[in-house]
């Protein structure tokens, strides 16, 4: 669901900005430090709760300011618009509001408004740790398969009261066999789930690649969390005398990555930095493609576009991401770096941030 509305209070340098984005292309352009990722941060903190530059809230909280506040209208595919809000305080408490309704969790608001970022920090998806690759398959499963999230909270209490008795120690292997049987149901079925989406994702990451660069192949390889060969079942028992002995539980889906790898190695060992960038963005892509083709459309973040990537495939990204006819934000420092020829029937709204206050240029502006 395209924004069609958005109001920002109170994140880091934005006072107050609010302005009506096209459904297709924004293009912000603003000095170091003027406020850009700012915006895309809010939107981000609107979809998922958090933002993607820090785990503390208190630094996206305007200084001074008790509250941040970011509200939305989002367009419906029937014309009628959505409310959905969300406000952080100092002190913690968050606050989501979808038509002007209380909401049980931030996940109400992942469901509606689903975002994809490329910034450039995205290495991370190659070089992070593996809970970083996790959490990008979740995404996918989540958005797929409706049961997932209930697999995985259950699954996730299991695991950590399983490992709150491992490491009080003294319990048996027989009193230990007893808690695994909802741990092992559990998990088989978050394993299920994200096997089946990384099974629909590999092709399309390999057609999105391959529009990206032809020069590079790059397979992908996911790791379930423990011996292919067997259920999880027959390797949690396999394992039960060594997690006693650690102290926690060692296998199993928490395990669990996505492997990016090429004919010579790992895709982080041997692409260069701007080789990396078009595979994670591939990766990106790739997810947002498959859920456009069930029928959501989802909203593109590219924070700092030129970052990493020459002008060639600067365009490439740029026509790839007009193609999908979703909602994209693109920030840069120069304006050159976004001059990519859109198509003259795209919704073009080119912005310009200057200390916190956002503006519309009208010289950019191509409505269809
Ligand atoms: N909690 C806060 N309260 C007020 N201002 C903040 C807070 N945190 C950061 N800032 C300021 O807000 C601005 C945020 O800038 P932002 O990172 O959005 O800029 P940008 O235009 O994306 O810059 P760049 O091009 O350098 O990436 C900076 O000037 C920063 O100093």
């Amino acid at each position: 669901m395209p924004l069609v509305r958005l109001d920002i209070s109170h994140v880091r340098n934005l006072s107050s900005v609010r302005f009506e984005p096209s459904p297709q292309v924004n293009l912000i352009v603003g000095k170091n430090g003027s406020g850009k990722t700012s915006v895309l941060e809010a939107i981000h903190l609107l979809s998922f709760g958090r933002s993607f530059r820090s785990h503390k809230h208190k630094t996206y909280i305007q200084h001074d300011n008790e509250a941040c506040l970011i509200f939305a209208q989002l367009a419906q595919a029937d014309g009628r618009t959505t409310r959905v809000g969300l406000q952080r305080q100092r002190d913690g408490q968050i606050d989501v509001r979808i038509q002007g309704q209380r909401a049980q969790s931030v996940i109400e608001l992942a469901e509606r408004l689903p975002v994809q970022l490329i910034n450039p920090d995205a290495f991370r998806l190659l070089e992070g740790s593996p809970s970083i690759r996790r959490q990008f398959i979740d995404w996918g499963a989540f958005h797929f398969d409706h049961e997932f999230i209930s697999a995985w909270r259950g699954w996730q209490k299991a695991l950590k009261q399983r490992n709150t008795l491992l490491r009080r120690g003294k319990i048996s292997a027989s009193l230990l066999s007893a808690f695994d049987q909802e741990l092992i149901r559990l998990g088989e079925q978050v394993n299920l789930s994200r096997k089946a989406y990384v099974e629909k994702l590999t092709p399309q990451f390999h057609r999105v690649l391959s529009l990206l660069t032809d020069a590079l192949k790059v397979d992908l390889h996911f790791f379930q969390g423990w011996d292919a060969q067997k259920t999880l079942s027959m390797a949690v028992e396999a394992g039960r005398e060594r997690d006693i002995e650690l102290g926690y539980t060692h296998t199993g889906p928490q395990r669990a990555d996505l492997r990016v790898k090429t004919a010579t190695g790992d895709a982080l060992d041997t692409l260069s930095r701007g080789q990396q960038k078009l595979v994670v963005s591939a990766l990106k892509i790739a997810q947002g493609q498959l859920l456009i083709d069930m029928g959501r459309p989802l909203v593109f973040l590219v924070d700092d576009l030129p970052a990493e990537l020459d002008s060639q495939h600067r365009q490439k990204l740029c026509q790839l991401l007009e193609s999908l006819n979703s909602q994209i934000f693109i920030t840069s420092v120069e304006p050159d770096t976004t001059d990519f020829t859109w198509a003259d029937s795209t919704d073009v709204r080119q912005f310009v941030m200057q200390q916190g206050e956002l503006s519309l240029l009208s010289k950019g502006l191509q409505e269809s």
